[in-house]
Parts: structure tokens; C-alpha cells; sequence
């Protein structure tokens, strides 16, 4: 582990596209260099070669919590208090169900209006599925502070809204929570390798994120889950599989839980994107979170100042303190989605979330103030000249 985190070398662990800047690595990260490669070894050696014989002579089995103990410290969790598997989806759910099933006495879920989709609908499904009469409230992520009472069952947010890159207080609103008696779920999907996250710090007790953004182990990439230690062992899992059985190889008929956070393993793990995921995560052996976080405020900073300077039609929707934001720098215009096709076309790639906001994704370990500077340039460019205003920019695509 290097002191200070040499960006250049960051940087060239990448693998971008001649002529593209890329401001959506708050999506899906970019390939690793050596991605390619490895998968291929691991294709043919490992699986072609091994055979079945991979799972025991490859480290396949153990690769979930070995991943886990690599991502632990990049959250502020101990080791061996967080494997992966499965999408974040899933993930949301399992913590959400265990997290109820701790406070059995109390129907209200919290989360808030900004939360993903997905999140707030595994909440709705999980209510309706567990016929208990819970409810789901979503008031504006501002007032959710105000919601906490000793009604609520679970706090489930996100910290940093996908949307805005607004960023909720984790620290405060847990400890809020905790003297409620609340269980606490945090979503780390846009958190997890953008910023420094203090689990252990915070004490809450579940927390979940994805991979394939800020952590780049590409489209698909297995999510992960934490749990605090000292609950893991009260956890009844909610999707009890096979491979979060304390001994899979026994084939028993009845399920006994694996020790504290394997009994969050479902099924067989995506062994090759674990493998990406791997090699991805070498970035962090020369990167610092703290590095990567004071360098994102200050591009962020640069990318607001410009595009603020420059284009007067775009008004910022991501919160102006840098402590209020994510990694992630977003503003609204009307016209949103043609101006982002106009911009992607010429090489500056950021993304559209209705009904009016731009994303720009703020990752410095492959980006810097030159394609900052592009990015606003090309931005004011495109906007104060209406550049966006034809067909082919203003035709939706399927995924955007
Ligand atoms: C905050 C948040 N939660 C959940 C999800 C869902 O993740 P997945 O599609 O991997 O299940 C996403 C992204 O898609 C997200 O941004
Ligand atoms: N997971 C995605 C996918 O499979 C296709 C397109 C986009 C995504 C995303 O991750 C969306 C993302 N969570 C968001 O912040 O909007």
C-alpha cells in the first residue's frame, strides 16, 4: 500500500477507449487491463483445464468471502463480515427480510423517495409476501430524520441517491435509529469505492452494494452483503441455499446455517466475473479511499465551477456542499436526454435519469482535470448552441 495514491498509475490500470471521456463509471465501471487476460486464463486453465476439479484446485468455492475480505476494508468492515453473490437486488432483499425478522414486533420500513426503484419495490413485494400488515413510507430523503420513531422496524436507504448524488448522514441517522431500536439497512451502491464508508463505525447492520460501479468488475458483477458480527449468528436467512449451509457437501435434507455472514451465500458463485472482480480490486493495492475521495471533490468542484461558468442553461441538482454529495455530479435541463445523446456522440459519455437529469460520474482513478475540462467544454458547446436539437439525439434508446 502506497502513502498517497499516484493517479497516473490509476489510470494507466484502465482500459478506456481512444478519444472517450468517460463520466459513467457511477453505472458500470470501465475494463481493467488485465481483465481480459486473466478471464481468459481462467477460461481455459482453470475451467478448461480443471474441469470440475476447478472448484476445489482453483479456490472457486472460497472465492465469495475471499472477495469479501478484500471489499470489508474499502466499507470500514471487519474481515469475514461480508461475502458476495447474486445482484444487489437480491442482496436488498435477503438484508431487508433479516432485518425485519429482527424486529418482529414493528411494521414500518423507512426508506425515502430517492431511494432505486428496486429497492422500494423488494420492500413492497416483501410486505405483501409477508402479510403482516407492514408499510412502506418514502418521505423526501430531507425529512427522513423527522420519520425515525419507535414505530419503525427498518431504516433502508441508500446513501447516496442515484439521481442527485445526494448523500444521506450515515453516521447521524444511524445512531438516531439505534436508539430507536431501529434495524438499519444501507444500500452502498453508489458509496462503495467512490467514497470512505464507516461501517463499523456506524454500527448498522446490514449493508449491501454492487460491483460493477465504482469497483468495476463489469456488467453483471456479483453484489455484496454485510452484516454486523456480532448479529450475524441471529440471522435466519430468507433465502436459505445450499452454499450458505454450514456444510454444503453434506447434502442434508434440513438447512443449518453457515457460520455468520456465509449464510448470506446462496447458489454457485459467478466464478469468472469473480475473477474480474479480482483483478479489478488490484487497483485498490496502489489507491488510498481517502486519495480518491478528496481528489473527487476537488474535480467535482472544477466540473461544477465550468459547467456553471459556461452554461447557464443547466442548473445543478446535485447539492452544492462536496460532504452533502457522492461521487457523482448531476444537473437538470428540460431537454436532458437529447443533450446527453448529443454529448456521447462526441466522445463525452455521461447519462441521462428522467425526467431531466444529466449524470456525470466523478472517478479519479481514471479521470482527470483535462477530461473535466472536456466534459464542460463539450457540455456549454453543445447546449448554447442547440446542437442537441435533432432526430437522432432526441430518438430513445432501449437502455439509457
Ligand atoms: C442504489 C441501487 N440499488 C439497487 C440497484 C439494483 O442493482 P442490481 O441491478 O444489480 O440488482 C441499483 C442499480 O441498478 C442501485 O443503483
Ligand atoms: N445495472 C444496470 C444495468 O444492468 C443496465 C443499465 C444500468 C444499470 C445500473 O446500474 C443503473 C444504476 N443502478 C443507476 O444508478 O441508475
Amino acid at each position: 500500500m502506497t502513502t498517497a495514491t499516484d493517479f497516473a498509475a490509476t489510470r494507466a490500470f484502465f482500459d478506456l477507449p481512444e478519444g472517450v471521456t468517460y463520466l459513467d463509471g457511477n453505472s458500470l465501471g470501465p475494463l481493467p487491463r488485465a481483465v481480459p487476460e486473466r478471464l481468459a486464463q481462467a477460461a481455459r486453465h482453470d475451467w478448461g483445464g480443471k474441469l470440475i476439479g476447478g472448484w476445489n484446485d482453483a479456490g472457486w468455492m472460497e472465492m465469495p468471502d475471499r472477495l469479501g475480505d478484500r471489499i470489508a476494508p474499502l466499507i470500514g468492515a471487519p474481515a469475514g463480515s461480508v461475502t458476495l453473490g447474486d445482484t444487489l437486488s437480491v442482496k436488498v432483499y435477503q438484508a431487508l427480510a433479516a432485518a425485519l425478522a429482527l424486529n418482529p414486533d414493528r411494521r414500518v420500513i423507512l426508506s425515502c423517495a430517492g431511494n432505486f426503484p428496486s429497492d422500494l419495490y423488494i420492500a413492497q413485494g416483501l410486505a405483501r409476501t409477508l402479510e403482516r400488515g407492514h408499510d412502506l413510507r418514502t418521505p423526501p430523503p430531507e425529512e427522513v430524520e423527522a420519520h425515525l420513531s419507535e414505530e419503525v422496524a427498518v431504516l433502508m436507504l441508500t446513501e447516496v441517491d442515484y439521481r442527485t448524488g445526494r448523500r444521506h448522514d450515515m453516521a447521524r441517522l444511524s445512531a438516531r435509529a439505534h436508539e430507536l431500536g431501529i434495524v438499519t439497512v444501507w444500500d452502498l451502491a453508489h458509496s462503495a469505492g467512490a467514497l470512505p464508508v464507516d461501517m463499523a463505525g456506524c454500527g448498522a447492520a446490514f449493508a449491501v452494494g454492487c460491483t460493477y460501479k465504482y469497483l468495476n468488475s463489469g456488467p453483471g458483477g456479483p453484489a455484496f452483503i454485510h452484516v454486523r458480527p456480532d448479529l450475524a449468528q441471529r440471522i435466519d436467512p430468507a433465502l436459505a441455499g445450499w452454499l450458505g449451509h454450514e456444510a454444503p457437501f453434506a447434502f442434508d435434507p434440513d438447512y443449518r446455517p453457515a457460520p455468520a455472514v456465509m449464510r448470506m451465500r446462496v447458489g454457485t458463485p459467478p466464478v469468472l466475473q469473480m475473477v474480474a472482480l479480482e483483478t479489478a480490486l488490484e487497483v485498490w493495492d496502489m489507491a488510498r479511499i481517502e486519495d480518491v475521495r478528496a481528489r473527487s471533490v476537488a474535480l467535482s468542484q472544477r466540473f461544477i465551477d465550468a459547467v456553471e461558468a459556461s452554461c447557464p442553461a443547466l442548473t445543478l441538482a446535485s447539492p452544492r456542499a462536496p460532504e452533502d454529495r457522492g461521487s457523482q455530479v448531476s444537473f437538470r435541463h428540460p431537454e436532458g436526454y437529447a443533450i446527453m445523446q448529443a454529448l456521447i456522440a462526441g466522445g463525452v459519455v455521461g447519462d441521462f435519469r428522467a425526467p431531466d437529469i444529466l449524470r456525470f460520474g466523478i472517478t479519479p482513478l481514471y479521470l482527470d482535470e483535462a477530461d473535466i475540462d472536456r466534459a464542460a467544454e463539450s457540455l456549454a458547446h453543445i447546449v448554447n448552441r442547440g446542437l442537441w436539437d435533432a432526430p437522432e439525439f432526441r430518438a430513445r434508446k432501449p437502455v439509457t
